[in-house]
Parts: structure tokens; sequence; C-alpha cells
């Protein structure tokens, strides 16, 4: 320790206004969401596995499930393929399942547990086919009213995945023998055939099905935003009652519907809290747990 931090008692208070925290949640499992927009680069990716790997040696058990949505697109992109969203999910067919299993097991997955193990934890990645993690089946198509014809019409997302089922002992496995879990977010189906998740969905059930203590979901902006063109408009607290209203009045749109979706469905799942924070601002993640205002939006009951 530097001799300017041991003589700051600033620096001091900073760990006493922790303590409460650390306490609370030791042994308490943290799930934390890391998106794909909230990755802008390779040191922001380190910080946040840095801070992973400080919330694991203070006592708590951090889970990562990660997403790699813009690096999804950019490799469909540079194979010459247009990517087409539908309510934040990805039209998925068999070519661009390929390149999802390929960008998300085998490129950001393994970054994030190398950069883990890099800052002294035990990072050990699986997606949701190993272990039977995540069995899901196919979504059913989402059908929209076509305006000019007034009739209702379906689009078929293709090989996109609703979770059926979860087998969270793998996870417990490696939580209660000190590992920290980096979960793709793929399934499979009854067939052994992988399905694509929606990453945000995938973090909401397993901590759910864990019994997390929090839910925290790193993503590209301050939180939800009444205008989402100004990041000045945060919403700091939300009621699970208030989200459907800002959905239809489409101040909710894109990603942000199945993340406000997870979050309700995390909150009624018994997750005592759920936060929207920005993932790029640098140690956010600590800010959130280990501070009295906390950052970012809370969604309360
Ligand atoms: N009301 C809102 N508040 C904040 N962001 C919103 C809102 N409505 C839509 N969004 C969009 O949701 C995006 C976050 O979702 P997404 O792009 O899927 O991120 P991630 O890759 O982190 O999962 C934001 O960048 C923003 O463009
Ligand atoms: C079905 C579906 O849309 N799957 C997502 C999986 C990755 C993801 O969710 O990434 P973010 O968290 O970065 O958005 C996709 O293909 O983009």
């Amino acid at each position: 320790m530097s001799k300017k931090i041991e003589n700051d008692p600033a620096s001091a208070s900073i760990l006493v206004e922790a303590l409460p925290y650390i306490k609370r949640f030791h042994h308490k499992k943290i799930m934390i969401k890391y998106g794909g927009h909230a990755m802008i680069d390779d040191e922001a990716m380190s910080f946040t596995a840095r801070d992973t790997v400080l919330l694991k040696y203070v006592g708590m058990e951090p889970i990562v499930v990660h997403g790699g949505g813009p690096e999804i697109t950019r490799s469909m992109n540079k194979m010459g393929k247009q990517p087409k969203f539908i309510k934040g999910l990805r039209v998925t067919d068999e070519e661009t399942m390929e390149i999802v299993k390929m960008v998300l097991v085998g490129k950001i997955n393994t970054n994030i547990v190398s950069k883990i193990g890099f800052h002294g934890g035990k990072g050990v990645g699986v997606s949701g086919k190993d272990s039977e993690l995540i069995l899901a089946s196919k979504k059913a198509p989402h059908k929209i009213l076509n305006i000019v014809t007034g009739e209702e019409e379906e689009i078929d997302l293709g090989l996109v995945g609703e979770i059926s089922s979860l087998n969270t002992e793998i996870i417990e496995m490696f939580t209660d023998n000190d590992h920290i879990p980096v979960i793709s977010p793929i399934g499979i189906d009854e067939k052994g055939d992988t399905l694509n998740l929606n990453a945000d969905t995938v973090a909401g059930e397993i901590a759910s099905e864990v019994m997390a203590e929090k839910l925290i979901i790193l993503t590209d902006v301050p939180g939800l935003l009444k205008d989402p063109n100004d990041p000045n408009s945060l919403i700091k607290k939300i009621k699970i009652d208030e989200v459907d209203n800002l959905i239809e009045k489409e101040i909710i749109t894109g990603g942000m519907i199945p993340k406000i979706e997870t979050c309700v469905k995390a909150i009624e799942g018994g997750v005592k809290s759920v936060h929207i924070i920005d993932g790029r601002v640098k140690h956010s993640l600590l800010l959130e747990i280990f501070t009295t205002r906390g950052v970012g939006t809370m969604i309360t009951k």
C-alpha cells in the first residue's frame, strides 16, 4: 500500500462504508449479466473481470452470464449477413447459429475466463449445453399486426429458444468450490440441437433458480432512461407494475425489452435486488454493490 493511501483517512472510510455490504452479501450469490454493449474494449473487460474477482475474494459468490450481441453482428456482417431483430431477439438461421456459437463460446467466454484468471480468480467457462444446464425449446413465432392489411402475421425467429428447465448443480458445484462460473447463453433442445438464447433471460432465470441475492445487468446506458436519447433522464427506481406501460408507450424498446422483462421475472422469482447499470463506467459494479447511493436503475416490487 502506498504512503498516500496509508495516511489518508478517506481511503479507510471507503472500506468502512463497504463493511455492511461485505457482511450482508457474505456467501451470497451475485449474478452479473455482462452485456455485449458494455464490452467496449479489452481494458473495460479486464476491469470488469478484476471487480468480479474482488467480489469473490471478499466472500461473495459471483456468477457471470455474458452476452456478445454486437460481436455476433460484426461477424455476421463480415460474412455478408444482415442481422434482423424482433423485440430484441436475433432471428437465427443455421449459419447464424454457427456464428453465435463461435463468437459466444469460442471467443467471448474464453476471453472473460482468461481475464478472471489473470486477476487471480478461478474462472470456468460453461455453456447451456454443459451438463444440460439449459434445456430449451424453439420459441413460437412472433405475431405482429400488419397495419396495411390489418391481418395478423407470424414471424419465425428460427433457432431461438426459450428456457424449459435448468440444471444448476454444475453452477453450484463450481461456486461451492470457489470457482467463478462464466456462462454462454445457448441451450439445447430435447434432440440435442443448439438454440440461441437471450443472455438477459438466461441471467435472470439462473439467478432465480440459484436464489441469487442480486442480479446486476451491465449494459451501455446509465440505466433505464425516460428518454432513451437523453442519458441524463435516468429512472433511479421503478416498480415492476410500472414496466408494461413504458413498453406500451415505446419508451422501452429493442434490447431493453428482454432486459426489463428479465428484471421483473427475477424479482417475482425471489431475487432480492435487481439493477441495470452502465458497465462501460469503470468500477460501476463495485459502486453498485458497496456504496449506499448505488448507481443505475433499481427495479423493485
Ligand atoms: N428506455 C430505455 N432506456 C435505456 N435504454 C434503452 C431504452 N429503450 C431502449 N434502450 C436501448 O437498449 C439498449 C441496451 O440493450 P442491448 O443493446 O441489448 O444491450 P446489451 O448488449 O448490453 O444487452 C441501449 O443501448 C438502448 O439503445
Ligand atoms: C436470441 C438472441 O437474441 N440471442 C443473443 C445472444 C447474445 C446476447 O444476448 O448478447 P447481449 O447481451 O450483448 O445482447 C444474440 O444473438 O445477440
